[in-house]
């Protein structure tokens, strides 16, 4: 079960396993600095970049961003690269020509550690992950609060790719002149996350941008939810293609076909929207559940009182986490987290 291929989208990363140890697993970095890459002798030159896009193998590269001398290169990857996966988000070196004028080709020859690290699997069963978006720090996503209609456990797998990552989710229900998202929020109540309500004619768009400033965003949302709709509204210049809901299926027309990174800017600041083609299953195979209960810093203080290889869930025996919370130690709140906190290890668990 694959959503990129059901997208017929396939230029944007490598082939599934496509890439060896050192690219995965990365875990956020909490100083936020960056340990220099050790670069070949030869390439004593290189410049530095970001990946803003893929296509085709050619990877667009913003260099000296916010300089003098600010330009996009496009760019191969060497072969010295190997199967490492290369995407959108991540820092890397270039050599060759790196002038950016029209025509010319660099070489990306490395790949700067990441902080963070977005990934799905083919499917829950598949262990083998496709490296989705490098060194976002935000999951904005984004679901409709009608047609389609919002479906709790996408929304639940986002957040687990999210929490696994070690990457601060945020919510936005769109299409509110549609139907009331109300209901299907309550969801979410015990997760603590940030939730933004709005329709195209009405986007709380300073609230969201505010968010928005000094973090790299990643968007991501069920084709047809009008996250295009809402990323034109926050970067004029996206200038996202935005397609038509089709009546019947509900689905979108899948019109943003590639990751890409697009630079947020305001009297206020800048940041970074990463927007991914819609994505309708997100696999879970490669998820630690660690690091889910590790998201729930409260509950995670009382995971370690657990019995060894507990696993937290509503049938673990003598989770410390469950007889805590129902001893009212975190009082309503704790309830609810937990029920959260269990969904979500479901998510995964089957
Ligand atoms: N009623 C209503 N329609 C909306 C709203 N926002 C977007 N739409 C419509 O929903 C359709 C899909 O919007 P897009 O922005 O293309 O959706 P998307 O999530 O980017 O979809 P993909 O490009 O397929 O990934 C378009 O026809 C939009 O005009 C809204 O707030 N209310
Ligand atoms: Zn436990």
């Amino acid at each position: 079960m694959s959503w990129w291929s059901e997208t017929g989208v396939d230029d944007d990363d490598e082939p599934y396993g496509d890439y060896d140890e050192s690219s995965i697993r990365v875990r956020p970095n909490p100083k936020g600095n960056r340990p220099r890459t050790k670069i070949r002798p030869e390439h004593n030159d290189a410049v530095s970049g970001v990946v803003l896009g893929v296509d085709r193998g050619r990877f667009t590269v913003l260099v000296d961003a916010g300089g003098e001398q600010e330009r996009i290169i496009t760019s191969t990857r060497a072969r010295e690269l190997g199967k490492k996966a290369l995407v959108t988000g991540d820092r890397v070196r270039l050599v060759g020509d790196t002038s950016g004028d029209q025509g010319t080709l660099a070489r990306i020859v490395s790949i700067d550690e990441r902080t963070s690290l977005l990934r799905r699997s083919a499917d829950d069963t598949d262990a083998i992950e496709r490296v989705l978006v490098a060194n976002a720090d935000q999951m904005l996503i984004v679901v409709a609060a009608a047609n389609p209609e919002p479906r709790t456990r996408l929304v639940d797998r986002y957040l687990v790719a999210a929490f696994d990552a070690g990457i601060r989710p945020l919510l936005c229900v769109t299409k509110t002149d549609l139907a009331d998202p109300s209901e299907f929020l309550r969801n979410f109540e015990g997760l603590g996350i940030t939730i933004f309500t709005g329709s195209k004619e009405a986007f709380p768009l300073d609230e969201i941008a505010e968010q928005l400033i000094s973090h790299e965003t990643v968007f991501v949302g069920h084709s047809g939810v009008g996250k295009s709709t809402l990323i034109n509204a926050l970067v004029p210049t996206a200038d996202r293609a935005t397609g038509r809901v089709n009546d019947v299926t509900g689905r979108g027309r899948h019109t943003s076909s590639s990751t890409v990174s697009l630079q947020y800017s305001s009297p206020a600041g800048t940041g970074w929207v990463i927007d991914t083609p819609g994505v309708r299953s997100f696999g879970l195979g490669h998820v630690n559940p660690d690091n889910i209960v590790r998201s729930f810093t409260d509950l995670a203080e009382l995971a370690l009182e657990c019995p060894r290889g507990c696993t937290h869930r509503a049938d673990a025996p003598d989770c410390a986490i469950t007889e805590a919370v129902r001893e009212g130690r975190l009082g309503e709140v704790g309830t609810v987290r937990l029920d959260s906190l269990h969904r979500l290890l479901d998510t995964f668990a089957g």
